[in-house]
């Protein structure tokens, strides 16, 4: 049990719609891709795109999968969060809140509950429920918290939590929630992490000179990989395999949920569970390090969609491992990270 009276820790998600009724669709996606570090043209391009032709085309179609996918509750990624913030709450002897980027409950409600239910607050510290850095998630994630912080003034500090795609605590946790997968009887384990435009990993690059324009970059040492997203990526599943004891051939990385035309990271997912069975793989495991909650991208779009393609593309068995949720280990590497960034405790 940890006690601090003056430290509070918020676990920061991406958030869903209020409900899967098309009007709170709408407004959820509409929040979302009017993010710059999301659809990151210039804001009458966006504005014209996202609330001409995106939202219009994709609200009705999403409202649906999230009708298939939700929980009496409410949407799995909030509910799961939640559950993440109580078992936190258990271990830990100071308030534990969750907010989300887009949706409810925003960073405003989250930071005003805090400062009135403790006033005597000092420090906020801050975990993104992303564990890779990519301006389309922890990047805005963060920002965001920040801006609203500093607008409105609060009288506690707000600390971060850095990226922690390669921390030995979170590779643990990880590794060992997917292991009783790894000890049945499968062909392949694909880790399918969320995508991203290739521009953004260009975009991202601090060194202007190295990613995806280097020989194999992301196995080539750079100050790039501090904010690469494909690299991290990649690092997780390495270390992750490594410690199940995956052989080279038994694994892989592919990116799922790919909108619009535009060229994102590949190999493609859907390409991916079409292609394998017909290099052998009859039988494949599927893990989403991207996400540390269960969500529509997991739930719907592999375990429902994925499934399908792969079934159908002459594949035997598949099986989605879960996102690390509520784990045990989780909850302590969590723990361990907010710690590491909290004030001493004065003697
Ligand atoms: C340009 C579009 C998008 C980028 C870039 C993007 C990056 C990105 N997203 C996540 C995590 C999640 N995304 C989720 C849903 C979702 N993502 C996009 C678009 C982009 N994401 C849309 C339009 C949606 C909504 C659903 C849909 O209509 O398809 C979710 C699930 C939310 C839920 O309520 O369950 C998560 C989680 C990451 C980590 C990321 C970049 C790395
Ligand atoms: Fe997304
Ligand atoms: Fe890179």
């Amino acid at each position: 049990m940890v006690a601090k009276s003056d430290t509070a820790i918020v676990l920061m998600n991406l958030g869903s719609p209020d409900s899967t009724e098309v009007p709170d669709v709408k407004k959820y996606l509409l929040e979302f891709l009017m993010d710059k570090r999301v659809i990151d043209y210039p804001w009458l391009v966006r504005k014209l795109l996202v609330g001409g032709v995106i939202v219009p085309r994709r609200a009705e179609k999403s409202a649906e999968a999230y009708k298939s996918i939700w929980w009496p509750e409410g949407s799995p990624l909030i509910v799961l969060t939640r559950q993440l913030q109580k078992a936190l709450q258990h271990d830990l002897e100071m308030p534990v809140e969750i907010t989300m980027r887009y949706g409810n409950p925003s960073p405003a409600a989250t930071f005003d509950k805090l400062a009135k239910e403790h006033p005597g607050l000092k420090e906020v510290i801050l975990l993104p429920l992303y564990p890779h850095y990519a301006m389309s998630s922890y990047e805005t994630a963060v920002e965001y918290a920040k801006q609203i912080h500093q607008r409105k003034r609060y009288p506690f500090e707000l600390k971060i939590v850095e990226p922690y795609y390669k921390r030995r605590e979170y590779i643990n946790a990880l590794a060992e929630s997917m292991r009783p997968y790894v000890e049945q009887d499968y062909d392949y384990l694909l880790f399918s992490y969320h995508g991203v435009p290739v521009r953004h990993i260009r975009k991202g690059d601090i060194t202007g000179g190295h990613c995806l324009k280097v020989n194999d970059c992301c196995h080539v040492d750079s100050k790039a990989h501090t904010q690469c997203y494909r690299h991290q990526v990649i690092i997780t599943s390495e270390l992750v395999a490594q410690q199940l004891g995956i052989p080279k051939h038994k694994w892989g990385v592919s990116f799922q949920s790919r909108l619009g035309k535009e060229e994102w990271i590949k190999p493609y997912t859907a390409e991916r569970f079409e292609s394998l069975p017909k290099e052998g793989v009859k039988k494949l495991l599927v893990a989403c390090p991207a996400f540390v909650s269960d969500c529509l991208e997991t739930l719907e779009e592999i375990g429902v969609e994925g499934k399908h393609s792969f079934i159908s593309s002459g594949g035997d068995s598949f099986t989605m491992i879960p996102c690390l949720n509520t784990h045990p280990l989780w909850v302590k590497t969590i723990s361990t990270l907010c710690r590491e960034v909290m004030e001493p405790v004065s003697a």
